[in-house]
């Protein structure tokens, strides 16, 4: 459950009977965000891992895949709950990820272009396998479409997309397992 604050100056979110007051950040001139950041978070990254594992409990997966950073935390809990291993595309190449697939993406809290590598290791262990994409907040959509386009590269096949929030246009992201979603805040200049 979700309702907006009477000060405004934070949006409240209850995820599985753990509650958080999100502060709005301004991410654009005319656009702010209820900011959800898990890192350090334990208590609120284990009610929605435990959650999430749940709701996907009828899902045919073989590996989680998430994208660096924020969600990490989630994806390790989701790991330990589902009993699945879990991998972690990354925004900069390190020379140990050998051959290593990447695509562009661009992200609203930096506005800025952004590339994910999948290590090549973890290319090999997805590619013919079923994976449950997961992310912390799926809002744009950049995200979630880069790490289609590289799990295709990998022919690995995408059975769920699992997040702990949705936002901006929740009609959207109607096939996103979420357990909350989050509104967009327009400024008025
Ligand atoms: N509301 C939000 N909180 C944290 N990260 C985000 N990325 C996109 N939207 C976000």
């Amino acid at each position: 459950m979700t309702h907006t604050d009477s000060h405004s100056s934070t949006y409240s979110i209850n995820i599985n009977g753990v509650q958080r007051h999100l502060p709005l950040f301004k991410v654009q001139p005319d656009l702010a965000i209820a900011v959800l950041n898990i890192l350090g978070d334990t208590e609120l990254t284990e009610a929605a891992a435990h959650a999430l594992n749940g709701r996907m409990a009828d899902i045919s997966y073989d590996v989680i895949v998430t994208a660096e950073a924020k969600s990490i935390p989630l994806a390790y809990a989701l790991s330990v709950h589902s009993g699945r291993p879990y991998i972690v595309l990354r925004k900069n190449y390190k020379s140990y990820m050998g051959e290593a697939l990447s695509t562009e993406t661009l992200s609203i809290t930096t506005g800025k272009p952004q590339t994910l590598y999948l290590d090549a290791k973890d290319r090999a262990a997805i590619s013919g396998r079923q994976v449950a994409l997961v992310d912390d907040v799926v809002s744009t959509g950049s995200t979630l479409a880069a790490m289609r386009a590289l799990m295709a590269q990998a022919e690995a096949e995408i059975t769920a997309v699992a997040a702990i929030c949705t936002e901006g246009d929740m009609a959207q992201w109607s096939e996103v397992i979420a357990l909350a979603h989050l509104p967009l805040f327009p400024l008025s200049a």
